[in-house]
């Protein structure tokens, strides 16, 4: 069994990754990382234990592996001190800049600690993801527009910007981190636009024009249920990794 630790158990996807954690018949929950005792936290990871510094949280439950589930400002802190006390990190959470993801993969390499960054769980968008790659290889001229919840901070999303790294790499052009003008977000060459609604979950296109034409790929998540299959699969695979791995499509095949 894997023993598995959850950051971030109060939230939306840190909820439903314990409950995922408690039901899987491959997995041990150990343990929840939170930056508070909340009231309800017993009730809400069951019998698990409640911890609020990382290293105790090695110590006494001595997780495999921690998916990471909190938000921009706690993801890198939380990742690197994981790895530095031998914990797998499976990162969910979006907003880890260029220089943070390369830090993570030079601490990773050197602790031999395998570590997955996946800021979108799901299968369909990994797939988007390659296609993408695929076509801007042919349709050079391209913009993304991802759509989320009016509750989503974050901007651009973290599959936005890994669609765009992606595809700059595809392209050769180079990918460089994200600056804002009137035109979104240009990430990596690429410009991407952010929309905030109240009644979206999380949706995204990327847009390639060309003379007399457009291809438009899209993904939509109608339910946080389609980002459990590829959280489990990740929880797994970070097992026989010794170094970062940055983004579900790798593992995918
Ligand atoms: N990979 C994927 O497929 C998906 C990724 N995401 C990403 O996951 C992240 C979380 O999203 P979501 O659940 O909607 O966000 P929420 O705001 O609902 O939850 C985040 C939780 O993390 C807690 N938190 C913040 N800092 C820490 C810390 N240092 N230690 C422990 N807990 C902490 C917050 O506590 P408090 O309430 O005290 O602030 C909050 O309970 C986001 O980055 C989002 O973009 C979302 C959906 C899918
Ligand atoms: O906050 C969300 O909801 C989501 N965040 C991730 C992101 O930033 O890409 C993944 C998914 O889009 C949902």
């Amino acid at each position: 069994m894997i023993r598995v630790a959850v950051a971030g158990p109060r939230g939306r996807m840190g909820a439903l990754a314990v409950e995922t954690m408690i039901t899987g018949r491959e997995f041990l929950l150990v343990g929840v990382l939170d930056r508070k005792m909340a009231e309800k936290a017993d009730t809400l990871a069951g019998a698990v234990p409640i911890y609020t510094d990382m290293l105790t949280l090695a110590e006494e439950a001595k997780p495999d592996v921690l998916i990471e589930l909190t938000n921009h400002e706690s993801v890198y802190p939380n990742t690197r001190d994981a790895i530095m006390n031998g914990i797998r990190p499976v990162v969910g959470t979006s907003g880890l800049t260029e220089e943070q993801i390369g830090k993570l993969s030079e601490l990773s390499g050197e602790h031999g600690i395998g570590c997955i960054l996946a800021p979108n769980f799901s299968i369909g968008a990994a797939l988007l993801m390659k296609f993408a790659s695929m076509a801007v290889k042919y349709m050079p001229d391209a913009e993304i527009i991802e759509l989320h919840h009016d509750g989503k901070k974050d901007y651009p999303s973290g599959t936005a910007s890994l669609t765009a790294r992606m595809m700059a790499e595809s392209a050769g052009t180079g990918s460089t981190e994200g600056t804002g003008d009137g035109r979104g977000t240009d990430v990596s060459g690429i410009p991407v636009h952010s929309v905030r609604l109240p009644g979206l979950l999380s949706h995204q296109e990327v847009l390639f024009g060309g003379e007399g034409q457009l291809l438009t790929l899209r993904h939509d998540s109608f339910s946080r249920q389609s980002y459990m299959s590829g959280m489990v699969l990740a929880v797994k695979d970070v097992m026989n990794r010794d170094c970062l791995i940055d983004g579900l499509d790798k593992i995918i095949g």
